[in-house]
């Protein structure tokens, strides 16, 4: 177990919403045990005064980092984003406050191509509603509008990890699959890129959005795309809840032109399982409504804890920056014997000329150093000589530019 200057029983982990007790252990074993968990998100004052003395934090999709709650996060040093989108994180803001973000891209990407390939199914054979209706002591036994999957075209709106994965075992059923991204992606199997969204609307029976929150993505469909789908297709939304807009949607579902839906994101979701969901798609029979679960399987968040941990100690332990969402990517072999200084700065000229003249006028020899920048930032990762970091911290602290400066150990 490697050792850090600063005790590892006096470095805090703060975990909120519920992270699977497998980040507790991977910290635990790396020798991190002053971990406080709690099973709910935090926010306004409350995180606020809570992440104000804690070195690192670990969120899901529900926890709010704000530019105001990084200002307030004193001894902030990285968040681990437990979940795939980091929308929630103000990543700016972080990086410039030297707070690096990881997060897990890939461990839940199966989890959510599953549920939207079983909704899928559902929808197309019109489940949902029948299942509603027996609830109710009716019983509708009957073909219209129920089909197979075989054959029909879904339309995926985004090809990346979750879009191209759910292309591969759409296919496996049979179905054909058709994609549109901004980027040119390669196709796998027989799926075919379309130059458009309007292109894919025309075609789809199933449309199926997996585009990340971003200002491009915001309300991508809405009254006028819906009324570009074909007559009784399906709609499902496990992506954001800005992605689509749920007033057309329900009233495309009441009038037909849509069969069905499946919906997992909303505009504005529930803070906690206290609180009340509310959506005008409350009581569409053939509507699927979910509650965010898409990445919510136990191997998933298992396998999330794992990734992110691992990652959240690599940086603590020896200032690995690899994976980070928001970090220059810097990554030091460990130097036995050595001590290793971390230096985070405006990436501005002059700074690493002032800081490798604090070492030679100390005389302090520089056995290791690894710098990356990128638009706004610099991180360096520094080894000297044994007994080196602590004799010039105070005048690496004092540099121009710098952001925030630590001995690891
Ligand atoms: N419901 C849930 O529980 C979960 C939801 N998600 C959401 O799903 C999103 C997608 O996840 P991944 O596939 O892992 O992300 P990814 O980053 O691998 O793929 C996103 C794809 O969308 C494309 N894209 C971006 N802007 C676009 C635009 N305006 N039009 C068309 N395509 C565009 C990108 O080029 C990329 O290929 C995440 O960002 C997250 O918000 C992820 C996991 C669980
Ligand atoms: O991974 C993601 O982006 C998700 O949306 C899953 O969020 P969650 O961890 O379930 O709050």
């Amino acid at each position: 177990m490697s050792k850090t200057s600063l005790d590892k029983s006096k470095i805090k982990f703060l975990l909120l919403e519920g992270i699977h007790p497998s980040a507790v252990d991977v910290l635990a074993a790396a020798g991190y045990t002053n971990v406080e968990t709690l099973p709910a998100a935090l926010q306004g004052e409350e995180l606020k005064a809570r992440i104000a003395d804690v070195h690192f934090i670990g969120i899901r999709s529900r926890t709010q980092l704000t530019a105001e709650v990084f200002e307030a996060a004193k001894k902030l040093v990285a968040v681990g984003a437990f979940c795939i989108g980091t929308n929630q994180i103000d990543l700016q803001a972080a990086r410039e406050k030297g707070v690096a973000v990881f997060n897990a891209p890939y461990s839940n990407t199966r989890s959510v191509a599953e549920l939207v390939l079983g909704e899928a199914i559902l929808l197309l054979r019109g489940i949902p509603e029948k299942n509603a209706v027996a609830h109710r002591g009716g019983w509708l036994k009957s073909a219209t509008n129920s089909f197979e999957t075989r054959g029909k075209t879904l339309g995926i709106v985004g090809y990346g990890s979750i879009g191209s994965q759910l292309s591969v075992l759409a296919e496996a059923l049979g179905m054909h699959v058709v994609f549109y991204d901004v980027v040119t992606k390669l196709p796998l199997g027989n799926a075919h890129q379309v130059g458009s969204l309007d292109e894919l609307l025309a075609q789809s029976d199933i449309v199926t959005l997996h585009v990340p929150e971003l200002p491009s993505t915001k309300w991508m469909i809405g009254a006028k795309q819906i009324a570009q789908m074909k007559e009784g297709a399906i709609l499902i939304n496990a992506s954001r809840g800005t992605v689509v807009e749920i007033e057309p949607l329900a009233e495309a579902i009441k009038s037909k032109k849509l069969l069905g839906a499946a919906i997992d994101v909303f505009p504005v979701e529930p803070k906690s399982n206290k609180e009340e969901f509310q959506s005008p798609l409350r009581g569409l029979d053939n509507v699927i409504l979910t509650p965010h679960i898409g990445g919510s399987t136990m191997e998933a968040q298992a396998n999330i804890g794992l990734e992110v941990a691992e990652k959240l100690v690599r940086y603590s332990d020896n200032g690995t920056t690899i994976t980070s969402v928001n970090f220059p990517e810097v990554a030091l072999p460990a130097h036995p014997g050595r001590d290793r200084i971390l230096h985070i700065h405006k990436n501005v000229p002059g700074v690493m000329s002032a800081i490798n003249q604090v070492f030679s006028q100390a005389h302090i020899n520089v056995a290791a150093q690894f710098l990356q920048t990128d638009e706004a930032v610099g991180y360096v990762v520094i080894d000297t000589e044994a007994g080196g970091a602590a004799k010039v911290l105070e005048q690496l602290k004092a540099v121009p530019g710098t952001i925030r400066t630590r001995v690891l150990f």
